[in-house]
């Protein structure tokens, strides 16, 4: 499923391929970023994750190539060592300057940058993080979400080539967390910065990422758009009981009286709250979980469910639970555009349901992310 993305500067690119052992753990991986946009590092604990960001930033000596856009960290001939490959790390800790306030651990990310501090950059950074009210305060006197802030403003002020985040959240209670996340979303089509996002939340992915390396038993399993593994059948996404779909949308309308805004989805109309008048014409992130979709044979008319797609099925996976399967669709008329619907067997058998056939999905509830769409 490794897919290039032709339209991205392919200078701009950053070529990954490292293997060696650790101790008695074989890694080996080769896998590519687009020159901005957030891609997940995902896979179960133990996979390797930690191990690639480490390798990445020079910290753990691999065998093999880190090519960022024109320059070129390590191959068979070069090693650069760490303080000279220029990444921002940010960790599941946020490891501040005790003894220096907000604003001064800011200006030291700001100062370590090629062209030291930029003050239209730094008042930027702090407005888009929300750090104002926290400048004059000492790191010491922060929550585990603040720190975290300033941790991201600090390593974006260094101006890194790439940023690596090892589960940022990962510290966080759920409040904490549903804080946070609105900022890192709001960065996300912001900055022109590349970020390798390491997580094994599947929820947080779905609201960051636009692409997604899976890792298993230090090799990748699949790399590519965060939506196609999400509905790869083979990939075992599908089958989780709290799968889901994440796919771009488009505001068109707005209804004032309803406080409705209606979206295209790949030619076809969706309805949801959460947008206004203002959002017209900008691109959103739509989340379709399996369990939200249900299927008919028929247009649905006398429902109370907003939203009914012409679909068709593409692929059928039996889930976790043995009464489910997992239909993915694709939207008629685009598709590339695939959801999955989780529908009992006894439903799929009484509809007689199979690969192939055109149908209406009917989605119940569409969750709208607050930040911006999907890159590609
Ligand atoms: N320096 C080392 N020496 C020996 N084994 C190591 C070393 N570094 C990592 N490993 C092993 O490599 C494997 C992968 O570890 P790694 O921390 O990269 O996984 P991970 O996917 O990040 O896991 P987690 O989600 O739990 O953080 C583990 O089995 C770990 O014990």
């Amino acid at each position: 499923m490794t897919t290039h993305d032709g339209s991205q500067a392919d200078t701009a690119r950053i070529d990954i391929a490292l293997a060696g052992r650790l101790g008695a753990f074989a890694l080996d991986v080769a896998f590519d970023l687009p020159a901005s946009g957030v891609t997940a590092l995902f896979g179960p604990s133990g996979s390797g994750k930690t191990s690639v960001l480490r390798a990445i930033a020079g910290l753990t000596r691999l065998k093999g190539r880190v090519v960022v856009g024109s320059e070129t960290w390590q191959n068979a001939r070069t090693f650069r060592p760490p303080h000279r490959r220029e990444i921002g790390y940010v960790f599941q800790e946020a490891s501040l300057f005790a003894h220096l306030t907000v604003a001064k651990n800011l200006v030291y990310g700001a100062r370590r940058s090629v062209g030291g501090l930029d003050e239209g950059r730094f008042a930027e950074i702090v407005g888009l993080l929300g750090l104002s009210p926290l400048l004059d305060r000492s790191p010491t006197t922060l929550s585990g979400g603040e720190r975290q802030r300033v941790a991201l403003g600090r390593a974006i002020l260094s101006r890194p080539r790439l940023l690596l985040m090892d589960e940022p959240l990962a510290a966080l209670d759920r409040m904490a967390k549903d804080e946070i996340l609105p900022y890192f979303e709001a960065l996300h089509d912001r900055l022109r910065i590349p970020i390798l996002y390491i997580s094994h939340d599947m929820s947080e992915v779905e609201r960051l990422a636009d692409r997604i390396v899976v890792l298993d038993n230090g090799r990748v399993r699949a790399s590519g758009p965060l939506n196609m593994a999400l509905t790869d059948a083979g990939l075992g996404f599908v089958r989780d009981p709290h799968a889901a779909s994440v796919l771009p949308a488009r505001v068109v309308a707005f209804d004032a009286a309803d406080a409705l805004a209606e979206l295209d989805l790949g030619g076809q109309r969706v309805f949801v709250d959460g947008c206004g008048p203002d959002d017209i014409g900008g691109l959103r992130r739509l989340r379709i979980e399996a369990s939200d979709v249900s299927l008919s044979r028929e247009v649905p008319t006398l429902s109370t469910i907003l939203n009914t797609l012409a679909v068709r099925i593409v692929a059928v996976e039996p889930t976790a639970a043995a009464a489910s399967l997992a239909f993915v669709l694709v939207l008629d008329g685009a598709p590339e555009m695939s959801f999955v619907a989780k529908v009992t067997r006894r439903s799929a058998v009484r509809l007689g349901l199979a690969v192939g056939d055109q149908l209406f999905a009917q989605i119940k509830s569409v969750s709208l992310a607050t930040a911006p769409p999907l890159g590609k």
